[in-house]
């Protein structure tokens, strides 16, 4: 018992430290909102869905205002390949068929949303799902050694109606919102949830996009990973971008966009680190890397 309080009261100065560094990053971000990007690579337990869970309940309850935008490559790959159809990936985009974008569609906006929404929720009546109708997108295609590539209902974000997420935010709750965005038909696209989320901080003014994934961050010297960049501003970002490859393009570049289109930063950080969010909001050093203007 004595050992237990002993060993408790040299906690108390650690302890206190943390907690007293959140105070200028509480004042900060009270009253903000923040975009988080949930990538599918990051999602892989439970035990990280539910630190993720918490840690965006934490900022809800605090005063900052969270916006979950989620992807999840991994699981639509894992349910194609139980359905038996073919997927594969062009410069970091699926090629989608209808069929394909059918399947996206029902993991992402009707699994996967749902499930974050229910963990958010066992902290109270704090999240709520966005149903699709907050992106309007357009077609695109891919260039590949110089010739143009139809990579089937792939889309960019063109605009956002952010009137549905900000109601959401008013009640007090935190939106859930799947990448699938709609074409002038109303008819799906399948959107990197990386740019959806960066055209989403943009329409919403947010002070800061953070995006989880499965690295610790943007590495220069990729695949050694000796060189964790640590912090990046836009012009020699734009130059490096040509050089990385695959899921970093677009990830990388929806930062960019972001911090171009008036987000003070963006940061790329490891959802494998449980409570990463916490860590890189209110500590001074964050973790991951950061994106800033130049
Ligand atoms: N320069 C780089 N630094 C870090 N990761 C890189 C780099 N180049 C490519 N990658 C790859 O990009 C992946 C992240 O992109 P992606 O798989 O699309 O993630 P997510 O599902 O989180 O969106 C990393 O797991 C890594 O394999
Ligand atoms: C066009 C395109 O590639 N769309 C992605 C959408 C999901 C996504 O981006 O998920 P992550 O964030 O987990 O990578 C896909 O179909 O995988």
């Amino acid at each position: 018992m004595g050992v237990f309080r002993e060993a408790q009261e040299l906690d108390v100065p650690v302890k206190t430290a943390v907690l007293i560094e959140s105070l200028p990053w509480l004042k900060r971000f009270h009253g903000q909102i923040v975009v988080i990007k949930f990538g599918g690579n990051a999602m892989v337990s439970d035990e990280l869905k539910r630190a993720f869970a918490e840690d965006i309940a934490y900022l809800n309850l605090v005063g900052v205002k969270p916006v979950v935008v989620h992807g999840g490559g991994p699981q639509i790959s894992a349910r194609l390949a139980e359905l038996g159809i073919e997927s594969e990936f062009v410069g970091g985009y699926r090629v989608t068929t209808p069929e394909v974008m059918a399947v996206a569609k029902q993991v992402l906006s009707e699994q996967i949303s749902v499930d974050l929404k229910d963990l958010i929720e066992e902290h109270g009546d704090l999240a709520a799902v966005l149903e699709e109708g907050t992106f309007t997108g357009v077609k695109r295609g891919v260039v590949v050694g110089g010739e143009f590539v139809d990579i089937g209902r792939v889309g960019d974000v063109v605009a956002v109606d952010p009137s549905a997420i900000l109601d959401v935010i008013a009640s007090g709750r935190t939106p859930v919102i799947s990448s699938v965005a709609h074409d002038a038909e109303g008819e799906p696209l399948n959107v990197n949830a990386d740019a959806a989320a960066s055209a989403l901080a943009v329409s919403l003014g947010a002070a800061k996009l953070i995006v989880l994934t499965d690295v610790a961050g943007l590495y220069r010297d990729w695949p050694n990973r000796e060189s964790l960049i640590s912090i990046i501003d836009t012009v020699e970002l734009t130059e490096l971008i040509p050089s990385l490859e695959s899921g970093m393009i677009p990830k990388m570049t929806a930062c960019l966009e972001a911090v171009n289109g008036g987000v003070a930063k963006a940061a790329i950080i490891d959802g494998r680190t449980p409570h990463s969010i916490l860590l890189e909001i209110f500590t001074h050093s964050g973790i991951g890397t950061e994106v800033v203007p130049a």
